[in-house]
């Protein structure tokens, strides 16, 4: 069997539910351009479900034996189960519990600060004593590929359309394997959160800018969130972790980091297949170990399913901001796309597409598969 596409090697194997020919759905691990069918590969029923939950909610032990058993299946040339990618249809690989977004990247929030509130320091006081997030909704977290309609609200006082400022964050995001108890804090990082995926939050930043003083992000984002089909093991990112960028003030207790969890993610984000940004996840300035202890310091529990998001990734140079808001100032200085376009905000037709790659075990790359989406005209102007 070989390995044609680069990054999806044995170091790599993510997970993801696939369908074939109409068949119920059932959970795949990629490897290279085929998928192998985990029920039959295994014989575990868990397998054989229409998300990666009941596999989630076996915790840490059970899924580092899955990850060696497939190994060890895939070394030694075994491929009476392998599917060629294209005969499969990917789905959303989890049945999102809960979805959290936060706002860990400095350069971002700098950036969305000027922008918002050019009058004000661009960070709120409290940024850098906390992982700022809010709730989403976990009900239109949809997987790649699914289209997203150009959504409707209200823009201005008394103004009803369609968003004429539709835009993009590039985030990465976190799934939450095993619960944690309600009443107590959660523990480890690597104990309850199963893998990665590459999240992309729609945002109509005509809408958000009106309705989210105070309580913050709604409907302007609510609409849409996408997330790549396949979830990257924590086991799969071990030569990817970095200590986290330096903190200034050290930060309490419950969110001082114990291990490295700062991720050495190169992120792409292409517009109509040409890449226009190239965001940087690895200096971050809030880690994943710490939203996670923020997000339950208060005793609020986790369970299997929930997703958490990075918040857009930007860097501090021009080409590496994960965001149109960013990267055209708020539509005031459109960008030329290598076509000859330029591009304030999506228009109608436009797919944006965000891969990623990482440090992998063998010492080249792994790939974090793709999000992508296009965007269909508002319902009323169709
Ligand atoms: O600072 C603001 O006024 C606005 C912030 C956002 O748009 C937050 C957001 O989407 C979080 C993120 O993805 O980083
Ligand atoms: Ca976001
Ligand atoms: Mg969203």
């Amino acid at each position: 069997m070989t390995n044609a596409t680069p990054g999806f090697g044995l170091d790599n194997l993510p997970y993801g539910v696939f369908a074939r020919n109409g068949e119920p759905p059932r959970t795949g691990v990629r490897f290279g351009d085929h998928v192998l069918d985990l029920a039959a590969a295994l014989g575990d029923e868990v397998f054989a479900a229409g998300s990666l939950n009941p596999f989630m909610a076996r915790g840490r032990a059970f899924w580092d034996d899955t990850r060696g058993r497939v190994r060890d299946l895939l070394a030694t040339g075994e491929d009476r189960h392998l599917i060629p990618l294209h005969q499969v249809t990917l789905l959303l690989p989890v049945e999102v519990a809960d979805y959290v977004d936060f706002y860990c990247s400095l350069e971002h929030a700098s950036n969305v600060g000027q922008i918002f509130r050019p009058d004000q320091e661009p960070l709120k006081p409290n940024w850098r004593h906390l992982p700022v997030g809010y709730h989403g909704r976990a009900g239109t977290v949809v997987v790649s590929g699914t289209p997203v309609t150009r959504p409707s609200g209200q823009r201005r006082p008394g103004d009803v359309g369609p968003t004429a400022k539709l835009d993009i964050e590039a985030e990465v995001g976190y799934v939450v394997g095993t619960p944690s108890a309600f009443g107590s804090p959660a523990g480890a990082f690597a104990d309850h959160v199963f893998g990665v995926t590459l999240l992309n939050d729609w945002s109509a930043r005509d809408i958000q800018a009106w309705e989210y003083v105070p309580l913050g992000p709604f409907l302007g984002k609510s609409f849409a969130t996408s997330i790549s089909p396949w979830v990257t093991p924590l086991a799969a990112l071990a030569a990817a972790r970095v200590p986290g960028r330096e903190q200034d003030p050290q930060p309490v207790d419950y969110l001082r980091r114990s291990e490295p969890w700062g991720l050495d993610l190169a992120l792409v984000v292409e517009l109509n297949g040409e890449p226009v940004a190239r965001p940087p996840y690895r200096e971050m300035y809030w880690t994943p170990d710490q939203m996670l202890a923020h997000m339950t310091v208060n005793g609020a529990s986790l369970r299997t399913g929930d997703l958490f998001a990075s918040g857009t990734v930007s860097g501090p140079e021009f080409g590496q901001r994960g965001s149109l808001l960013e990267l055209t100032w708020n539509g005031t200085d459109p960008i030329k796309l290598p076509s000859g376009e330029t591009r304030a905000f999506l228009e109608d037709g436009d797919t944006v597409t965000i891969t990623a790659t990482a440090p992998g075990a063998d010492g080249g790359r792994i790939t974090l598969g793709e999000v992508s989406g296009t965007i269909l005209p508002a319902r009323d102007a169709r």
